[in-house]
């Protein structure tokens, strides 16, 4: 098994929806990430300069997360992976994104992806 490195529940603010009322203001999506992340050469050193940093990276997403508006779950997504891959070098994000206000009546909805790069 490859290593990786997880983020769980992750909250973000953004602009996200097709109706009319979602254009007005932010909304939370919860993230889950797993990223692929050879994780040995931070073992060996203990130095957080060969890790993937979980906090940075959290940092990185929720920055970016407050400058997008986008109407579909599905653009947000991908638009993610592909910046976690530019930006950290990651081959492989899955990602899970809960969007809780969504839909009455559920605790959830959202979308499951990976993308390999
Ligand atoms: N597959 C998707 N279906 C829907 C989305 C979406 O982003 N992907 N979005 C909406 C609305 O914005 C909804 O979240 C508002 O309740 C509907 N379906």
């Amino acid at each position: 098994m490859q290593d990786q490195v997880y983020i769980e529940a992750l909250s973000v603010e953004t602009l996200i929806g097709v109706y009319d009322f979602e254009r007005e203001a932010k909304q939370t999506l919860l993230l889950d990430l797993t990223l692929e992340f050879d994780c040995r050469r931070a073992g060996e050193t203990d130095d957080l300069q060969f890790a993937l940093d979980y906090d940075a990276l959290s940092k990185r997403v929720r920055a970016w997360s407050l400058e997008q508006t986008f109407e579909l779950l599905e653009t947000y997504a991908q638009q993610l992976c592909e910046l976690i891959h530019s930006e950290f070098g990651i081959g492989c994000v899955n990602l899970k994104i809960n969007k809780p206000a969504a839909v009455a009546g559920c605790a959830a909805v959202g979308l499951h992806i990976e993308r390999r790069f």
